[in-house]
């Protein structure tokens, strides 16, 4: 049946009640949709290379063709209809009492003394928005004074997590890129100072694969546990960016400095058994039996006086922290420098055209 006017109305008044963001693709092809809809095919001139956001709105509208403005119209309709149907989505992240367990893209859980944070965005491979950064730095300070003895990091579904969110970068303030390059660097030094500074044991069950900044920061963590399944990934030179996560300290001084490079300057991706071998994980596990074995470990770990586990583990961390500190705030300008390349815009650009083919 084709959409009417009226329809198309109703669609667009409907949009505007959505409580909750759809995300930037969405957000595009609804924008490519209403444009073609309502003024035809795209002829404006192509926007800068470091106009994102503009060049992100061009790209889908362009990519429309000479479609027929009554069926955008009713393409637009029915993407409206398809999204409303959809489950609500869950409330967002909170930490979360004893045994609680809070929707949304990041679950928090506490049990048996263990608690335990996870990605929970399969959909997009868990990829870390600017919302989930702010709610690990959360769920982190509620795990310092918990009853916890572990923390633990782990993902939902096939992958562990596929690193930052690269529509994050898309989102431009009023300030330009050049104040979306402070504020992630700003909030990228906040979130690794967590992890540096966090007084218990982290462990993280690294349940698939991993990239980018999930992958960094796991030089600091105490125990990595891995499923054989689980990939390690850090294509920062092809994506315009540099390491984080202190790991260009921590990943020479554990694996050495040239199978460092290898990983963090030439992007070599390392399979479960290589990154046990190289030190940054500490255990691999068959997958069918990850769950099991590790949660049985982490367990028996807890029962552990907690006291002694904490001081040793002050004794092991203290000497280091400083050095740490000092490498995540260069990292953290050399990256706010990589943002406004133009080699990391043409990298999103890729990733984000690749997205909006509708
Ligand atoms: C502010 C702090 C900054 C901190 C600095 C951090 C740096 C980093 O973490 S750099 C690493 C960034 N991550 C990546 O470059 C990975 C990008 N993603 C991919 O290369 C692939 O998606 C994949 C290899 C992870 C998975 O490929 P595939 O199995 O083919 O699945 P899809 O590509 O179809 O992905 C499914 C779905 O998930 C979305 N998605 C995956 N990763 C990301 C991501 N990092 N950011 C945003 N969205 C991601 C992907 O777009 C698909 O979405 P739909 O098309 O809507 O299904």
């Amino acid at each position: 049946m084709r959409a009417s006017q009226k329809d198309f109305e109703s669609a667009l008044r409907q949009v505007k009640l959505w409580k909750k963001d759809p995300g930037n693709e969405v957000k595009l092809k609804l924008y490519a949709l209403y444009k073609q809809a309502t003024e035809g095919p795209c002829n404006l001139p192509k926007p800068g290379m470091m106009d994102l956001v503009n060049k992100a709105k061009w790209d889908a509208w362009s990519a429309l063709g000479s479609l027929p403005k009554e069926t955008a119209r009713e393409n637009y309709v029915d993407l409206v209809s398809s999204l409303s149907a959809a489950s609500e989505p869950p409330s967002p992240a909170k930490p979360a009492a004893d045994g609680e367990q809070a929707g949304g893209d990041l679950v928090v859980t506490s049990e048996n003394h263990i608690t335990t944070i996870t990605f929970n965005r399969p959909a997009k491979k868990n990829a870390i928005t600017t919302q989930m950064y702010r709610d690990i730095m959360l769920a982190l300070q509620a795990a310092s004074k918990d009853d916890s003895v572990l923390t633990v990091l782990t993902g939902n579904g096939d992958y562990y997590c596929s690193g930052n969110d690269l529509t994050n970068f898309t989102d431009i303030p009023p300030g330009g890129p050049e104040e979306k390059a402070r504020t992630n660097a700003v909030l990228l030094r906040e979130f690794v100072d967590y992890f540096i500074d966090f007084p218990k044991p982290l462990v993280a069950v690294v349940n698939g694969p991993a990239v980018g900044i999930s992958v960094t920061i796991l030089g600091l963590f105490d125990l990595v546990y891995a499923s054989d399944r689980a990939t390690f990934h850090t294509p920062f030179s092809p994506l315009g960016l540099s390491p984080e996560g202190c790991s260009s300290y921590t990943f020479p001084k554990m694996m050495g400095p040239s199978k460092a490079a290898e990983m963090l300057i030439f992007g070599r991706k390392l399979t479960a058994q290589e990154a046990c071998a190289q030190g940054l994980v500490t255990e691999v596990f068959p997958d069918s039996t990850l769950q099991k074995e590790v949660w049985t470990r982490l367990r028996a770990y807890t029962k552990l006086p907690p006291n002694a586990v904490r001081t040793s583990r002050e004794v092991m961390r203290s000497k280091g922290r400083e050095r740490l500190h000092a490498v995540n705030a260069e990292e953290c300008e050399a990256l706010r420098q990589r943002w406004l390349s133009e080699e990391c815009a043409s990298a999103v650009l890729r990733f984000m055209s690749r997205k909006a083919k509708l």
